[in-house]
């Protein structure tokens, strides 16, 4: 059984997050380039940058799923090598394929990843109330909208109670409201005290919900600051080949 994370600390100087000169090599590729930057708990700090920019390759590292040069730290201690021991390290993760089980239903899917332990049910049921799934708990994931499966997967990400939370392109294929019923979600967590990395390509969600951003392009970081220093650098333009905050 996974253990599930002690409850956050209140007051923490220690990056929940640190990534200290990271180097990803596939093969001839330079896919991450001496990347560093940290979150602090109650940060929400978004990755963002044009494709293959690296962006979903540093989520991987983290949760160790390649090889790297460089550290990668979780509350100032080594990042576990096996993906089985995030949980129990206080990280969660959505996907941007979401990962669901279509063939079960949405309160089996936000179950899976509490399963064993003995508050699971309540867990679950406050999951389910919080990103207003009640409704469709005992339908499979296979009939759901994709807005709603997207919430499913944040739902199962969260009921971890995760002190780390990373979410992989989370308003991709959203509309307006829903991606305004996500930005509250987002804070409301964050303000928790969980350190929030976030990886998007819609850049005004970024801009209106980001404490800080960190830009990537080609692997290595081309610019990092509040959303007004990052909007007006003229080498996230070029990035964006002239795609500016309006995209
Ligand atoms: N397993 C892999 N094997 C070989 N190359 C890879 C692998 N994973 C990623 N890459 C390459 O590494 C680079 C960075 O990819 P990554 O998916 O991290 O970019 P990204 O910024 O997340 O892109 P996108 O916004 O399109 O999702 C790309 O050139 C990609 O083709």
């Amino acid at each position: 059984m996974n253990p599930l994370p002690d409850p956050i600390p209140v007051d923490s100087a220690v990056p929940r997050l640190e990534v200290v000169d990271l180097t990803v090599a596939f093969g001839g590729l330079t896919a991450l380039d001496d990347v560093s930057f940290d979150v602090r708990p109650g940060e929400i700090v978004a990755l963002i940058g044009p494709n293959g920019a690296g962006k979903t390759t540093v989520f991987n590292t983290v949760c160790g799923l390649v090889r790297h040069r460089g550290e990668v730290r979780i509350d100032g201690a080594s990042a576990p090598r096996r993906t089985s021991e995030l949980t129990g390290r206080g990280v969660s993760r959505t996907l941007q394929g979401l990962g669901l089980f279509a063939g079960l239903t949405v309160r089996e899917n936000v179950l899976l990843p509490v399963a064993a332990h003995r508050d699971a049910g309540e867990r679950v049921a406050a999951q389910l109330r919080a990103r207003d799934l009640e409704p469709l708990a005992e339908r499979p994931v296979a009939a759901l909208s994709y807005p709603d499966r997207k919430r499913v997967a944040l739902a199962r990400a969260l009921v971890t109670d995760p002190r780390l939370l990373l979410l992989d392109e989370p308003a991709g294929g959203l509309g307006a409201d829903d991606i305004s019923g996500l930005g509250d979600v987002v804070r409301d967590v964050a303000a928790a005290g969980c350190a929030v990395l976030l990886v998007e390509h819609h850049v005004d969600f970024v801009m209106g919900l980001a404490d800080r951003i960190v830009v990537l392009d080609f692997g290595r970081v081309i610019a990092r600051g509040t959303p007004d220093e990052v909007r007006d650098d003229p080498r996230v333009e070029e990035a964006y080949l002239g795609v500016k905050a309006t995209a």
